[in-house]
């Protein structure tokens, strides 16, 4: 890799490397197309031209990162959420598109008229920015309990011209004098047990923080089920998002404190359980 090279060569090159180390080896052409902010029919139409030498050693040295099980997210310093860029960084979840299906299932449920909207454990703001970006009309406050995390979501916000009240505390605890016509999480919800079975990129450099929850994952839907009986308004509509082994479980906390409820399990794009509606 050290005499001139097309981004053809360079692709072939890093999705060899890639395999190697048994990475995904679409990786290679993610960062290609990031370093350039270009999308796929830019890169098809540079094939046959020659990178520059900065681009070959930054690719290089992020390569080298990916075989030691760095998330590639966190390399590029953002990422794409429901149609927006959003920094991340290793104090926050990398957002997934199984999220982008909770705010997708939130908006089609709810029109543009004024509501008051909490997002418990922002990380990235992701939700409650894009919730804000899609109903400008709506009242959005997020809370996280990390502080760090809380920064970024701030940075997003402001980034992407959205106006929200944020909050740093525990669940719904630092916004029990208000109430909330929607109460969306996406919270930590992976037990303890299933630490030896995650991904190692996971398990090392996304903050513990964002993935585990006590009693098997179901402790802070415990909490939040408590916490928003008090908050949450009498015609008010509760969306979370959930591990696909727990639907039932959840489900059952939410029934034991909203029974004037219906409480509903909804699939994702995979046929998984992954997220719950309380209305
Ligand atoms: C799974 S991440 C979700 C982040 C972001 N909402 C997303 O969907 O990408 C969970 C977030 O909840 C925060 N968190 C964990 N426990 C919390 C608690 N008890 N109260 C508030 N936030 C909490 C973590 O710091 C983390 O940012």
């Amino acid at each position: 890799m050290d005499k001139p090279v097309t981004y053809f060569e360079v692709l072939k090159w890093a999705s060899s490397f890639l395999e190697e180390h048994n990475k995904e080896t679409a990786i290679a052409e993610y960062l290609l197309l990031e370093y350039n902010n270009w999308n796929k029919t830019n890169l098809l139409l540079h094939f046959n031209k020659e990178v520059p030498r900065e681009i070959v050693n930054r690719l290089k040295t992020d390569l080298v990162k990916v075989s030691e099980n760095y998330p590639p997210q966190y390399l590029i310093g953002s990422c794409e959420f429901y149609g927006e860029r959003f920094v991340v960084s290793e104090d926050t979840l990398i957002p997934r598109p199984e999220t982008e299906e909770l705010v997708e299932l939130c908006l089609t449920e709810n029109d543009l008229t004024k509501k008051s909207v909490v997002d418990i454990g922002t990380g990235t703001g992701v939700i409650a920015v894009s919730l804000k970006k899609n109903r400008p009309n709506w009242d959005v406050s997020a809370v996280d309990l990390s502080s760090s995390a809380l920064e970024i979501a701030k940075e997003n916000a402001l980034q992407l011209d959205t106006s929200i009240d944020f909050y740093l505390g525990d669940a719904l605890e630092p916004v029990m004098d208000e109430t909330f016509d929607i109460i969306i999480s996406n919270p930590p919800y992976i037990g303890e047990e299933e630490w030896p079975e995650m991904d190692e990129s996971v398990r090392i450099h996304e903050p513990k923080m964002a993935l585990f929850a006590d009693n098997k994952g179901l402790a802070i839907y415990e909490k939040i089920a408590k916490e928003a009986t008090k908050v949450l308004n009498e015609k008010g509509k509760i969306y979370l998002e959930i591990g696909y082994t727990q639907g039932m479980s959840v489900v059952r906390i939410f029934e034991e404190y909203f029974p004037q409820k219906v409480v509903e399990v909804v699939k994702d794009m995979s046929g998984h359980d992954r997220m719950i509606k309380v209305y």
